[in-house]
């Protein structure tokens, strides 16, 4: 019997579904404070409703004047008639052969076309000389020269970065439209599975998955709400599953998802919501499974630790920015191999390695030697994930390879 949904599907098939069911589920929008907006996704563009600056003012500490005076004035210098410092405008008018007192930020006054900055000036008895040559505008920053009214500054489906939430503070808005942000789930299962803390028996390890997915959530911006483990017995991973699916947006679990005897999760999915796609043509990963619990949508990733890296790094991530509506892609870089490598199978790769840049500006990256997915110190060890596309074949150092930086480069 064929299964009843897509399996072994190439990794971008498996974007694509993802991205397509997300379209139809994406998070309603809902009114943030900026300083719990970061790393949101804009739900609508934001249209400037304020200059920036919002009035002509001074870029540096000295004097506000007429450049072709001073210049004319020579020895003679101006004289100092009034100041005004960055805060309430006093309105200062300029009159023939005057200068005032400036500070940055502070409002030109009326007539003056530059500013003479104090270390080129000097000032005595009342009168101010400058050193040297003054360019009408020097050191003036012009109203509306950042922003004009009306300048769509940032557009629905943009992530909120620390200096665009910045922007819109300076537009005067104390919050923003954003996409709610998915509540997340994380379960890990396995009978062989104890907390980091406790004593091993034979035959348990360390439950290291919990705090790898927790913590890239939480990089994410997310609040992860970790269950208890689940045991690999099917009806324990039912009932906690279909409690989770009432309560979370989406699930996130890891391990059970591909042959064995005590992989429940694909046959529940099957039976008890819709399974998306089942196995993706990619290493690690290949067992990944997506589907829907009730409402809740659920990423099973495989349990072995680095392609629980993998897989969330690259699909996880996919299906969180399509939810909230994210426009720009993470963009890929692309890096110059340091050393060769064999990749005699055909599966996409993502392979661990370490991004750097040499002394002349190339991107360089040295892929990790510990490929297998149970390697989690050569994960540790690493910065980036490369892709190396379908097919088997040998790469050369010095060869160009798409890379995806872990965090940070690249907007990755
Ligand atoms: N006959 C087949 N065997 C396997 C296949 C296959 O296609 N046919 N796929 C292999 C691949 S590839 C992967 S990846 C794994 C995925 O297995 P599961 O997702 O079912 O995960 P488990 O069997 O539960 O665990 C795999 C591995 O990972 C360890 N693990 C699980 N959870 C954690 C955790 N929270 N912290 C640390 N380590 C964890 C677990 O002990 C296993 O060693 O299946 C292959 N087998
Ligand atoms: O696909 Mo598995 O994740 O290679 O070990």
């Amino acid at each position: 019997m064929t299964d009843p949904f897509p399996t072994r599907i190439a990794f971008d098939d498996a974007l694509a579904i993802l991205a397509r069911v997300a379209a139809d589920r994406r998070l309603e929008s809902v009114r943030q404070p900026l300083s719990r907006a970061h790393g949101a996704v804009l739900a609508a563009d934001l249209v400037a409703g304020l200059p920036l600056p919002g009035f002509d003012n001074s870029a540096m500490d000295g004097y506000a004047l007429r450049a072709a005076e001073i210049n004319a004035a020579g020895a003679a210098g101006l004289r100092l008639a009034g100041e005004q410092f960055a805060g309430p405008s006093h309105g200062l008018v300029l009159g023939a052969g005057e200068c005032t007192r400036i500070t940055t930020g502070a409002p030109m006054p009326a007539g003056a076309d530059a500013v003479l900055i104090k270390e080129d000036a000097r000032e005595a008895d009342g009168r101010v000389v400058a050193t040297t040559t003054v360019a009408p505008g020097a050191h003036v920053r012009r109203a509306g020269e950042d922003v004009a009214v009306g300048d769509r500054v940032l557009q629905a489906g943009d992530v909120l970065t620390p200096a665009r939430l910045s922007l819109a503070a300076a537009l005067g808005h104390d919050g923003l439209e954003v996409h709610r942000r998915p509540t997340v789930a994380v379960f890990t299962t396995g009978d062989e599975l104890r907390p980091p803390g406790q004593p091993l028996a034979p035959g348990e390890i360390h439950d290291s998955n919990r705090v790898l997915l927790q913590t890239l959530l939480m990089a994410e911006g997310l609040e992860p709400v970790a269950w208890p483990v689940l045991p690999d017995d099917p009806e324990r991973m039912r009932t906690a599953l279909r409690d989770a699916a009432f309560s979370f947006d989406l699930v996130i679990t890891c391990g059970g998802v591909s042959a064995g005897e005590k992989d429940h999760l694909p046959a529940l999915l099957r039976e008890q919501g819709e399974v998306y796609f089942w196995k993706v043509r990619m290493k690690p990963g290949m067992p990944v499974l997506f589907g829907r619990l009730g409402e809740a949508l659920v990423l099973g990733l495989p349990g072995n630790p680095v392609s629980v890296l993998a897989t969330f790094l690259t699909l996880g991530r996919g299906l969180l920015d399509a939810l909230q509506g994210r426009t720009a892609p993470r963009p890929p870089l692309r890096a110059e191999l340091l050393t060769p490598i064999a990749k005699p199978h055909a599966r996409l790769e993502f392979m661990r390695g370490n991004l750097s840049c040499s002394d002349a500006g190339q991107l360089q990256v040295r892929p990790n030697p510990a490929v297998a997915s149970h390697r989690l110190r050569g994960a540790a060890d690493a910065n980036a994930l490369i892709r190396l596309p379908e097919g088997a074949a040998d790469y050369a150092a010095g060869d160009r390879v798409e890379v995806l930086a872990f965090g940070g480069l690249g907007g990755l």
